[in-house]
């Protein structure tokens, strides 16, 4: 296939192999329908197989041009070219929804904005101080919406724990009736963040848009009391990122904008709690279908609570503690990621793999379809946490939180709250899974279809 070369219009330029499929939908229906299938790594493997190209090939989603690069060496590629030959890129009900905030801007001011959230939510800053505040939300949550119940909807229930763990550690909101009034008009915008960009009455995005403006406005009455507290002395600068946000400068005395601070915030309460809710609900199913699995998590939760006097809060060294159970966790994100993968945009043409990705093309790198080769992971389906002992996988074959200078700025703050949650619910309780082998979808991102109903059946004493 070739292409006529824009810059010097002499030359002809090799595209990868592929096809853009229909017009505009390109190949959106086939992508859709492995994904939906929970197999959403069949879309990348036939295609190279096809096309018999094994690092890279073209197709189109919705209108854009997007090669694909496949496997480690692709995405070694890609974080190693941000704000080289590729940027950070997302979709435009993405952008258009969430405004100027980390996601839709580049360059110098994303590394400004990103330095700012790592402040307050990367390893140094955060595990050592918000360990136990983690565990006094989960705690209360257990006790409200876990115990004395038989039956829980394990996706539903804990996605009410991170958005209020979320409300908590960004926003010190603590009354139950405000964090439900926000929750309820963030999970109506949520549907419209994977929704077709059409921008009139009665679509999913127009809805979204709306209630992107009521969070915005209730985000901005939070803002406007806060000032008035830190500037009375009654709240603090470090108490949680809003604080943290209205007080950060850079070196010239630069402070985020309001909007900016109400943007990012919308951001994170979206980056930050449905991927963590994802992870904790594919943990309980693979605990409920391994049980000896289980029993090795119990015995080094028990051994750290035998260390603890009756009520104390989970620190920052016993999280350090709890190898086996991160190595579980890791294991389920190898599995089943819960972000599939991500895009960049080519800033300039450039050659890969032999061929040329025009400037403005897409680019996808797809870590479902690393971590379930068997050429990366050893019979890639089975599940066995000990691939995470000693020095563990190969660099850029085990990439759930993406990598390079756009890597999760939340990897920290997920760590801590799915080791701090999973230190609750196992100490707690033993489950059965209702529907056994229940079918995981990407939509977009991966979610059990009935939600994972379980039967609780509590320790005794
Ligand atoms: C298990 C939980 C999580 C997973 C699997 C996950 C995964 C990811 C992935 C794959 C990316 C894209 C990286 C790329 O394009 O290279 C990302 C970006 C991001 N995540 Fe997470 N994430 C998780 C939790 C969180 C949490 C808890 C927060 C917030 C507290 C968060 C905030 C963000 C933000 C703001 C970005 C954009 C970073 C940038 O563009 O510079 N994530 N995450």
């Amino acid at each position: 296939i070739v292409y006529w070369n824009r810059k010097s219009g002499s030359s002809k330029i090799n595209l990868p192999p592929g096809s853009f499929g229909w017009p505009f939908i390109g190949e959106t229906l086939s992508l859709l329908g492995a994904a939906l299938n929970g197999t959403p790594e069949r879309f990348v493997r036939e295609r190279i197989k096809k096309h018999r190209s094994p690092l890279v090939f073209k197709t189109s989603l919705l209108g854009d041009s997007i090669a694909v690069l496949c496997g480690p060496a692709g995405n070694k590629f890609l974080f190693g070219n941000e704000n080289k030959l590729v940027a950070l890129w997302w979709p435009s009900p993405v952008t258009k929804l969430f405004g100027r905030c980390l996601i839709t801007i580049r360059g110098d001011e994303a590394k400004w904005m990103r330095k700012i959230m790592l402040s307050y939510l990367g390893p140094d800053a955060f595990a050592s101080h918000y360990a136990a505040t983690m565990d006094i939300v989960t705690r209360r949550h257990i006790q409200v919406h876990w115990r004395g119940k038989e039956e829980v909807n394990v996706y539903k229930t804990v996605k009410l724990f991170a958005f209020e763990l979320a409300c908590r550690l960004f926003l010190s909101l603590e009354e139950p009736n405000h964090i439900e009034k926000l929750g309820s008009l963030f999970y109506v915008f949520l549907k419209g963040v994977g929704a077709l960009p059409l921008n009139f009455p009665g679509t999913r995005f127009y809805r979204s848009k709306k209630l992107a403006e009521a969070i915005r406005k209730e985000l901005m009455v939070i803002i406007k009391e806060r000032r008035v507290a830190l500037k009375e002395g009654k709240a603090s600068s470090s108490q949680d990122l809003l604080s943290h946000f209205l007080t950060s400068c850079d070196e010239n005395g630069r402070f985020l904008t309001e909007m900016d601070i109400v943007n990012n915030i919308l951001l994170l309460l979206f980056a930050g709690h449905d991927t963590s809710t994802i992870s904790i609900t594919l943990i309980i199913k693979s605990l409920g279908e391994y049980p000896d699995v289980y029993d090795k998590v119990l015995k080094e939760q028990l051994e750290i609570s035998k260390g603890k006097a009756t009520g104390e809060m989970l620190r920052w060294e016993d999280i350090q503690k709890m190898r086996y159970s991160w190595n579980v966790a890791s294991e389920v994100m190898r599995i089943t990621p819960p972000a599939g993968g991500s895009f960049r945009e080519a800033l300039v043409d450039f050659e890969y793999g032999g061929y040329t990705i025009p400037k403005g093309w897409k680019l996808y790198w797809s870590a479902v379809t690393t971590h379930r080769d068997d050429a990366n992971f050893q019979d890639a389906t089975h599940f066995d946490p000990s691939r995470f002992e000693g020095v563990g996988p190969t660099p850029f074959t085990y990439v759930p939180f993406g990598g390079g200078p756009r890597m999760c700025v939340g990897k920290e703050f997920a760590r801590v709250e799915i080791l701090v949650f999973l230190h609750n619910i196992v100490t707690n309780f033993k489950w059965d899974l209702l529907v056994p082998n229940e079918k995981i979808e990407y939509d977009p991102m991966a979610t059990p279809i009935k939600g994972l109903p379980i039967r609780l059946h509590p320790h005794q004493a």
